[in-house]
This record gives C-alpha cells, structure tokens and sequence, in this order.
C-alpha cells in the first residue's frame, strides 16, 4: 500500500444556503457549514487521520476555511498547504448569482438539470465537468499524486464539481456515472492508494 488521499467538499456556504448558483464567486461559510467542517475534523480524527503530510485547496475562500477548521480541529496547524486555481469550483458562467429554482422555471428542470451534472455541456458563458477537468486532472496528476504516492497523507479541500471530476478521473467513471454522483459538503472521501496509483481501499466519513 502507498499513500492517503483525503478529498472533502467544503462546509455549506453562504450561496449554498440561498440555493445561489457559486462557481468562482467567492461567498464565506455559513454557521452550519464552519460546523460542517469541525465535524469533518472530528470524523477523521476518529477514523485515524489525526494528521496530514500536505494540504491543497483552491483559490476560494470556503474552501480554504473548511481545510483551515479541519486542521484546527484534529490540533495541526503548521501543515504546508498549496492553494492552487485548478482546484477552484466549476466556473458557472452567466449561472453564477442566479437562484437554482428561478434557473429551473427560467430554462426547465431537464436543462438545468444537463448543465448541473453532465459531463461535457458547459452552462452558458461556463465550464463544463470535462472542461474543469482538464484542469484539475493534470494538476492532480502532477502535483498531488506524487505526494501521495511518496507515502504521505494528503488532504485536498475543494468543491462539489471540481472535485467530482477528480473522482471521475480517480474512480474511472463513465459521464453515464459522474451524471448521478453528488459530493456532500463537509463530508471526507478517504481514499488508499496502491503503489502503482490505483484505489486499495475507499470509505466515506458520513456523520
Ligand atoms: O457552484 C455552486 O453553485 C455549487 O458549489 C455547486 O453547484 P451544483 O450543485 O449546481 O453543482
């Protein structure tokens, strides 16, 4: 067996709770998503992970928080942690700001529907999941696998759909597949890796 990979989805934001589509808008915690993030702390400590070799987040400001409550929470503070654009949220274009519903009565359930989950149609002015793995999958590949693959355990605070396209890539998923796969907020996917990079094992730290 090699290294540790954790992904988790930042805590519930600000636009989460107003059902605002996000994207590279910028919008803080809420109350129950800093909670959110301390259980995530809590959960792994409990299963193991009370620390990390290196931590990666996005550009994004809930995503930096959640990682930054999490270490707190397991007592580790002084971990070296990249933050890097390629693990930002999908960009939702001209979505951002938009509310989910109003889009839904706008464009109809099945449209939005088609720009939330699927693979390859990008939301007007937006990426698609595909686009925004072509950034996050190289970035993994040559930054954050070498990590883990060096016997470390890594923790990657990121978004619902960037991160959804790293398990994708990950998880060899068909776009049949990622269409049906949600990521909650604040809750750790902790994932083995073999030496030659494939999953040894994966759980899913639900509360
Ligand atoms: O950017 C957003 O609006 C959310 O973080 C993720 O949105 P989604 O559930 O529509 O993919």
């Amino acid at each position: 067996m090699s290294g540790t990979l954790v992904l988790v989805r930042h805590g519930q934001s600000e636009w989460n709770k107003k059902n605002l589509f996000t994207g590279w808008k910028d919008p803080d915690l809420t109350e129950a998503g800093v909670a959110e993030a301390k259980a995530a702390g809590e959960r792994l400590k409990a299963a193991g992970h009370a620390s990390f070799d290196r931590g990666f987040t996005s550009k994004l400001g809930r995503a930096q928080r959640t990682l930054k409550l999490i270490l707190e929470t397991i007592g580790q503070t002084d971990l070296e942690i990249s933050e890097n654009v390629a693990l930002n949220e999908r960009d939702y274009g001209d979505l951002a700001g938009l509310n989910k519903d109003d889009a839904r009565e706008k464009w109809g359930e099945d449209q939005v529907h088609v720009w939330r989950r699927s693979y390859d149609v990008p939301p007007p002015g937006g990426e698609s999941l595909k686009d925004t793995g072509a950034r996050t999958w190289p970035y993994y590949l040559h930054v954050i696998q070498p990590t883990v693959l060096r016997g470390n355990t890594v923790i990657v605070s990121a978004h619902g759909n960037s991160l959804r396209a790293l398990v994708m890539a990950l998880e060899g998923l068909t776009p049949d597949e990622i269409l049906k796969y949600e990521i909650a907020t604040g809750v750790p996917i902790v994932y083995k890796l073999n030496a030659d990079s494939t999953i040894a094992e994966k759980s899913v730290l639900e509360a």
